[in-house]
């Protein structure tokens, strides 16, 4: 089914005067397809909405929505906020090869390039069994030049050990570890997840490129796999002789690093013009999930590509010094970057692939989405466990409030879940979960399968402390959420001191709290901390005149936008709020006659923290002093099963019993 446009939006679009081009696309999670976005530049089209959703992957988009339907640009859609991002992993294959053709045609080069966090965050990759069961065949359609790891691929042993028996083999030398090892899972020795670094020569014109693969320095992988320090691992040989190739027009450090104050990036930056002054370098980032393009030096050009797929990325290099054919080399002249972040919808695909809706998909495109369809079908992604009655925002709605999920969490959840093993005899209990452990909001109307792991993916499960004195347990939320008499910072000091909390570093502070919005800290720090008026000015989505036809969604500020702006449809900006670290519910007790002691209940994922706390406040416990809570129950589940039991669909709202029409 074609889309369908009810409003003409404006469009920057890519420019293609530049004669290497990058796609990056960064999933984190979400992998396949999800949002289509209405928005406008100076000549696009696009949808108007008055509501206020974007930016959201939708929960679901591939999922909720039978997958013609979720491509379906109707006005309706759009204000339920789930066709913004809607264009699939099939498209991003026929997209792609347009832009390839396109390459060969004008003698320029394409490159894409994928930066990590490929699994968790959609029913697709998690509810198989085992996980993965259909990503892995479905990613590797696309022809992917540079790829790596992100931190997601690494929280368990059997997701990095994908990494080794799948994706590694199914892109070949284009994987690339350069600061990542794992444990050979048959001979156990250590060994790079695969090449430390790769060069190649560009297809068209003859680019010669060294590229890298960085993972940022994170700490919380499991054991199977080790994650150097970049600022090691750029001691090492093979980097520096890397860096001392003569026969270099480009240098591409691709990774799952932020490209803005970056310790990692910089570092690889510094190490590179130590030895070599004028030799270019692309940086392809990630992480933070915005969007983002930071220019560190004359010739040498950073890009971050958003999150959960609702971006592709495009970053354009022109004047590059390259070998001819006679084997002679042409000199770099007036050497350009340039950037775009594409909405990912049908629309923004169609315009800048140049296609419309009967020439846009390819043969193999339309077979990668059909195989997404018949998976989704298969998981049952659509099944419906019950009817969110309204929207719940994860950070575009204040904390506490009536529409904050957080506060759904906390105030109806978590005292209404009880251990089925004893329902009746409900001991009085804290709960404590970090917010980061949920990764989307919930929009109103049906919460699928597919809907439980875009909120919460996550299978840490639930542990217990028994009979903590309620006068120390009360304060251990404090604590967390750095409103106590002690600042995490210092609470990692005691850490240290112990020296007995295994792993734990200053990345830990990081680990609470849900990543930032999807907007530049400073854009975003502005709106925490400016006075609720220009609050309101600045971030409400209240457009002015010129903005009224105007989709909610980015509204990326870079160091290249006194040039040109780098979103390739213009929208009405979102407002963001700060969410605490971690939130907790009391359970069958009043905190006006607490009891003497009751049960600390926690995500695993944040024992460390819970059992630090503890230790500050007195009490000393070990891991060993804990037990399995929540009927070892996930997150994940725990929603799933309290939605069931207490959201019911109208007549004809729950959408079927997951079988998808076609
Ligand atoms: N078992 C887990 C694993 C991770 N988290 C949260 O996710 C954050 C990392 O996600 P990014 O997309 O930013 O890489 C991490 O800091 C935790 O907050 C979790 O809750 N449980």
């Amino acid at each position: 089914m074609a889309p369908t446009t009810t409003h003409v939006s404006r469009w920057c679009s890519v420019e293609y005067p530049y004669t290497l081009h990058f796609f990056v696309v960064f999933l984190e999670r979400n992998l396949l397809l999800q949002h289509q976005s209405r928005r406008p530049c100076e000549s696009c089209h696009g949808v108007n909405s008055t509501s206020s959703i974007l930016l959201t992957r939708t929960a679901g988009t591939a999922v909720t929505f039978k997958s013609e339907q979720a491509k379906l640009y109707s006005k309706a859609t759009l204000i339920d906020c789930r066709a913004q991002y809607s264009a699939d992993w099939g498209d991003y294959i026929s997209f792609a090869q347009h832009l390839r053709d396109r390459a060969d045609a004008d003698g320029s080069d394409l490159l894409v390039v994928d930066t990590g966090d490929r699994v968790e965050g959609n029913g697709l990759y998690d509810a198989s069994n085992p996980k993965g069961k259909y990503t892995f065949d479905i990613f590797k359609e696309q022809q992917i030049d540079i790829i790596t790891s992100g931190n997601h691929e690494l929280y368990l042993k059997n997701s990095s050990d994908n990494e080794y028996y799948e994706t590694v083999p199914n892109f070949k030398d284009n994987y690339i570890a350069s600061n990542l090892d794992i444990y050979n899972p048959e001979d156990g020795k250590l060994q790079p997840l695969a090449p430390r670094y790769r060069k190649f020569t560009t297809k068209n014109q003859g680019i010669r490129i060294v590229a890298f693969g960085f993972l940022f320095d994170f700490k919380g992988n499991a054991n199977n796999t080790v994650v150097q320090e970049v600022e090691d691992t750029i001691k090492e040989q093979w980097f520096q002789d890397a860096i001392r190739d003569k026969d270099v027009d480009l240098f591409v450090v691709a990774g799952h690093v932020p490209v803005r104050d970056s310790k990692e990036y910089d570092a690889i930056y510094k190490a590179i013009r130590d030895v070599t002054w004028d030799i270019p370098i692309a940086f392809l980032g990630g992480h933070t999930h915005i969007r983002d393009t930071h220019v560190f030096g004359k010739k040498a050009v950073g890009l971050e590509s958003g999150r959960y797929m609702e971006t592709i990325g495009f970053m354009s290099v022109s004047g590059l010094s390259h070998k001819k054919k006679d084997g002679t080399v042409e000199a770099e002249k007036s050497l350009t970057f340039d950037r775009r972040y594409i909405d990912n919808n049908l629309f923004s695909l169609y315009h800048h692939s140049g296609k419309n809706d009967t020439t846009f998909s390819t043969e193999h495109g339309k077979n990668v989405s059909a195989a997404i369809h018949s998976a989704r079908k298969e998981l049952k992604l659509d099944k419906t466990f019950g009817c969110a009655p309204q929207d719940y925002w994860l950070n575009r709605a204040p904390y506490p409030h009536n529409d904050s999920i957080l506060t759904w969490l906390e105030t109806e959840v978590f005292p209404t879940t009880h251990p089925a093993s004893s329902p009746s005899k409900q001991p009085p209990q804290l709960v404590i979960t970090n917010s980061g452990a949920l990764r989307f909001d919930i929009f109103r109307g049906p919460f699928t399968i597919d809907t439980t792991f875009l909120v919460s993916p996550f299978t840490s499960g639930f542990r217990k402390l028994k009979d903590v004195p309620y006068s120390v347990a009360s304060q251990v939320l404090k604590l967390l959420n750095n409103e106590g008499p002690i600042l995490l910072p210092a609470l990692l000091e005691t850490a240290a001191q112990h020296g007995d909390l295994g792993g734990f570093s200053a990345h830990h502070l990081s680990q609470l709290a849900p990543p930032d919005p999807p907007i530049s800290a400073a854009t975003w720090r502005q709106s925490i901390f400016a006075d609720a008026t220009a609050d309101q000015q600045i971030l409400s989505s209240t457009p002015d005149s010129e903005d009224k036809d105007l989709v909610p969604g980015y509204t990326t500020h870079d160091d290249l936008s006194s040039t040109s702006p780098g979103d390739d449809t213009a929208h009405a900006p979102i407002r963001f709020y700060d969410v605490p670290n971690c939130i907790g519910a009391s359970i069958a007790l009043d905190p006006d006659t607490p009891p003497e002691t009751v049960e600390l209940v926690y995500n695993e994922f944040i024992q460390q923290w819970v059992l630090l706390a503890l230790r500050y406040l007195g009490l000393e416990y070990n891991s060993s002093d804990t037990e399995p809570a929540m009927d070892g129950r996930s997150l994940t589940d725990v929603l799933s099963d309290w939605v069931g039991e207490h959201w019911g669909c109208e007549n004809g709202e729950n959408g079927g019993e997951g079988e998808e029409g076609d």
